[in-house]
């Protein structure tokens, strides 16, 4: 609002100096008309429309233009003679045509002296408006510089034919215009100075006359004084006049601003040749200006483009980068998925997960190896003896964390593989590498090391500890550490006092009563992490450490950590499970390494035990028939681990200095070929209550059975027809004495039992406890159950001495409930057999996730001509444990 305003002032403001100008002229035009032919019968400051009216009939003009110019209208139309003093600007109009007549010849004489004209009709009434009496006024102003350039011409004999602006011509004129006496200090001051001054006044005075007659705001007081021809009253116009001025040249033309500062000038009086310096500066400036004005309203226009193009590609932009955002999020979400559908399928295969892991560079004097380490495993090494191009080799892993990857770091991506340890799976993690490249960092931490330091064996622990704690309503865990190293091929009791010589354990590759490879070694029960770090800590005080070149601390023997869980939640189902942290000793070349002595022999069993496991791993990733486990202790501990049904996890360590680089390659080929290793599914070793109390009931009957064959073999004999030579020979743990028949008996009933009268031959035949299976529906989708069985003769004879039929009714409660149980179960088609298809007896990694055991008949079982059978379960079921058998740990 303020802005306009301040325009509309600003225009007002002009619009007023130019009417004021208007006035001036036309007071100076009517002044010279009345210096020619006497007085006009008008103001002295005509109004416009007086002035035009006043000169209507072309006579004033025509006499005028006569008296300069003689003969220039030679015919004049006389009008009635009417005294000039009545001849005033309203009187009535005479016809035009007897004015047009002397107008026209006026303006003819005007051209042939080349002086400005104007238009006849701006005499008209109806065409005045405001400014058509100007070119009058130029005209009649030109007319008047003509007629003193003639009168100087006949004076001085020159005539100058440039033709000046009127403006600047009637300023010229002033020296002969009327004198007045309005001047103060005439005495002290040259002629020409004097007449400046006086015409100075009489300006101010004519403007003052101006203003009273435009009736313009001022003091009547200061213009009555100035009219009197007050000094002060006057000086203080002409001041408040070039203020005025001033404030015009910041709103004219330049055009108008030259004519209104000669004026100013020549009415000041104060014009000298800086003025004239410093006013051409401005007139520059302001031509300066008003091309900056004009390249900035261009400018603004192309900007305006600009910016509206711009905002056209704005706009296109943002729907490009919403389309590419779009694409991108899909992306991610398909890398996303895939890699949850790789790991998938890894977990299904059961590989081998590799991580590497690098260790800080120690040294600054060799080249590091490490090009590049993708986040999606891959690694890139760059040979430091061969150039960019052809030195750079590419691994591939599940992950690779670099040097300034922290303890914590490592663990977050183990954490939840180690977790499913208390789901019930085995996992067996092992960190693999050369010599000093940090597997006992990465296994222990650090030697002294700060709690943030520590290892995964310490960090492992102490989370199985949360999650025992966590999911206490539920599962009641408990758990057992123990803790062992190989050491130059032996197996050594890490948690013992006894001495190096009586510190030697046996490894039972068939696993033992509580599915311990290793049952002598001692087990402790941990509560809390303290514990778990108090043996930790006294289990590396006994492990076979020393220095050697390459490492101060380095470890000469393999170290295994088991911690055995055993869980039993609240609807009575177990689960038996154990996560071995092994923390192998580095392989090392022994010229590097600097031992000699006990150390080199060390070093040679170490390499020897890496090395079968190469083999081993080699074997597994071809899938050969033969897997070399027996050639080291390591590979035979391990065994399980590597082949078997853990979830298994290798780092593998390497050190980023080139003059290990030779070492680095093999280690990484070793980890490359170790995540081929397909181990299938891992199991999950979790029996429900039922399969429990199943377990429980075949245990329970057994030993019934047994009881029953030592106690009446008279009775046995009574019934046999064979001789005792021909019965076959007792077998351990399981039924000692076969019938000479056997029935088959189903558990359902659904079976008829077969002829109860043996095959003659029958007795040369291994026919004691034999298990006929039919998978039927399995108590989960992998779970594969024989529900038949076909029970040996022994227990058709218990029948007839009439004491069989409470193990009969147990056989079928045994199998009412697995029934039972397959009615909650979905049945996995695609392992229903026929039920007279044979027993597989291979161990399937599938058959059971539960822990059930399909029974099934060792072709070993019959030895010697000896009717006998051992039940067998797939490698990891949980087969009851022997009655005699003994060991020094028990679960509880
Ligand atoms: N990621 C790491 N960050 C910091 N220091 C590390 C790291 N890895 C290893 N080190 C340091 O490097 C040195 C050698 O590591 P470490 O003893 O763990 O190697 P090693 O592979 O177990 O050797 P050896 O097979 O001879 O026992 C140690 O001083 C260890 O603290």
């Amino acid at each position: 609002m303020e802005a306009i305003s301040s325009t509309a002032g600003s225009d007002f403001n002009l619009a007023s100096r130019k009417a004021q100008e208007a006035a001036w002229r036309r007071f100076q035009a009517t002044e010279w008309l009345e210096s020619v032919v006497g007085t006009l019968g008008i103001s002295k400051q005509p109004s416009e429309k007086e002035f035009i009216s006043c000169l209507r009939n072309g006579l004033i003009l025509c006499n005028v233009i006569n008296k300069i110019q003689p003969g220039s209208v030679p015919k004049v139309v006389e009008i009635s003679r009417i005294p000039s003093q009545s001849l005033t600007w309203d009187s009535q109009p005479l016809p035009a045509y007897q004015f047009f007549e002397n107008v026209r010849n006026f303006l003819k004489a005007v051209e042939g002296l080349r002086l400005p004209v104007f238009e006849a009709s701006v005499f008209e009434r109806d065409n005045m408006d405001a400014g058509s009496s100007s070119k009058i006024v130029d005209c009649i102003l030109g007319l008047k510089e003509y007629n003193e350039r003639k009168q100087n011409k006949e004076r001085n004999g020159s005539f100058k034919n440039s033709l000046r602006s009127p403006l600047v011509l009637q300023s010229n004129g002033r020296n002969s215009s009327r004198q007045l006496d309005m001047s103060a200090n005439s005495e002290n001051q040259t002629p020409k100075q004097n007449d400046a001054h006086k015409l100075e006044d009489s300006i101010v005075k004519a403007l003052a006359d101006c203003v009273i007659g435009a009736k313009e705001n001022l003091d009547d007081n200061l213009l009555s004084s100035i009219r009197n021809g007050n000094t002060e009253s006057i000086k203080l116009l002409r001041k408040m006049l070039s203020s005025t001025l001033d404030e015009q040249l910041q709103y004219k033309s330049p055009e108008s601003n030259t004519v209104n500062s000669d004026l100013f000038k020549e009415v000041s009086g104060t014009s000298t040749n800086s003025d004239c310096n410093r006013w051409k500066v401005f007139r520059a400036q302001e031509k300066k200006l008003s091309n900056l004005k004009a390249l900035l309203s261009s400018t603004k226009e192309e900007f305006r483009d600009l910016q509206s193009q711009f905002q056209n590609d704005l706009k296109q932009m943002e729907c490009r980068v919403e389309e590419l955002s779009t694409a991108a999020q899909g992306y991610h979400k398909v890398v996303t998925e895939n890699r949850n559908l790789y790991n998938m399928v890894q977990d299904l295969k059961g590989n081998i997960r590799v991580y590497c892991r690098i260790r800080p560079a120690f040294r600054t004097d060799t080249k590091n190896v490490i090009d590049f380490i993708g986040e999606d495993g891959s690694l890139v090494l760059l040979d430091p003896l061969k150039g960019y191009k052809d030195g750079k080799k590419l691994f591939q892993f599940n992950r690779v964390f670099g040097p300034t990857t922290t303890q914590a770091e490592v663990f977050a991506d183990t954490q939840p593989l180690i977790r499913s340890v208390m789901d019930g799976y085995n996992v067996c993690i092992f960190a693999y590498g050369q010599t000093g490249s940090g597997k006992t960092h990465t296994m222990c931490g650090p030697s002294g090391a700060s709690q943030k330091d520590l290892g995964i064996n310490y960090l492992a622990l102490n989370d199985l500890f949360d999650l025992s704690n966590t999911r206490k309503g539920v599962v009641k865990y408990e758990l057992f550490v123990q803790m062992v190293e190989i050491y130059n091929e032996q197996v050594r009791d890490l948690l013992t006092a006894d001495s190096a010589s009586t510190n030697k354990l046996e490894i039972r590759s068939c696993t033992s009563e509580n599915g311990l490879s290793l049952p002598d070694a001692t087990m402790l029960p941990v509560k809390s992490t303290a514990d778990v770090l108090n043996l930790m800590k006294s289990g590396q005080v006994n492990r076979a450490v020393s220095s050697t070149a390459l490492n101060q601390q380095s470890s000469r023997s393999h170290s295994i950590l088991t911690m055995h869980v055993y869980g039993k939640d609240v609807n009575g189902g177990t689960i038996r499970s154990c996560l071995h942290l092994v923390d192998l000793a580095g392989s090392e070349r022994v010229d590097k390494s600097e031992v000699t002595g006990e150390g080199l022999k060390e070093a040679q069993y170490i390499n020897k035990s890496l090395s079968c496991l190469g083999d081993v791993i080699t074997a597994l990733s071809q899938k050969n028939s033969f897997i070399p486990y027996r050639n080291s202790k390591l590979t035979l501990l391990l065994q399980n681990s590597l082949g078997g049904n853990a979830k298994t996890l290798m780092f593998a360590h390497i050190s980023p200095e080139g003059d290990s680089f030779g070492e680095t390659i093999s280690t990484l080929k070793f980890a490359q070929r170790a995540s081929t290793v397909e181990l299938g599914a891992a199991r999950l070793n979790k029996e429900s209550r039922e399969v429990m109390e199943l377990k429980e009931q075949v245990e329970s009957l057994k030993r019934q059975l047994a009881n029953k064959e030592a106690q009446s073999p008279q009775q046995l004999n009574k019934l046999d027809p064979r001789s005792p030579l021909q019965r076959p020979k007792p077998v351990a743990m399981t039924i000692d004495r076969t019938p000479p028949r056997s029935r088959r008996l189903s558990i359902e009933n659904k079976c008829p039992p077969k002829s109860p009268v043996a095959p003659p031959n029958s007795a040369s035949k291994p026919r004691t406890l034999k298990t006929e299976g039919r998978l039927l529906k399995t108590p989960e989708p992998q779970v594969a159950i024989r529900n038949e069985i076909i029970i040996s003769s022994e227990i058709r004879t218990s029948t007839a001495n009439g004491k069989s039929s409470h193990i009969r009714k147990s056989f079928r409660t045994i199998g009412k409930l697995i029934n039972g149980s397959e009615k909650r179960i979905p049945q996995k088609t695609n392992e229903i057999r026929s039920p007279t298809a044979p027993v597989i007896s291979k161990p399937s990694r599938r058959n059971s996730l539960t822990g059930i055991q399909p029974l099934e008949i060792s072709r070993r079982s019959s030895l010697e001509g000896v009717d006998h059978c051992v039940i067998v379960g797939n490698r990891n079921a949980r087969t009851p444990p022997p009655v005699n058998c003994s060991s020094k740990t028990k679960w509880n």
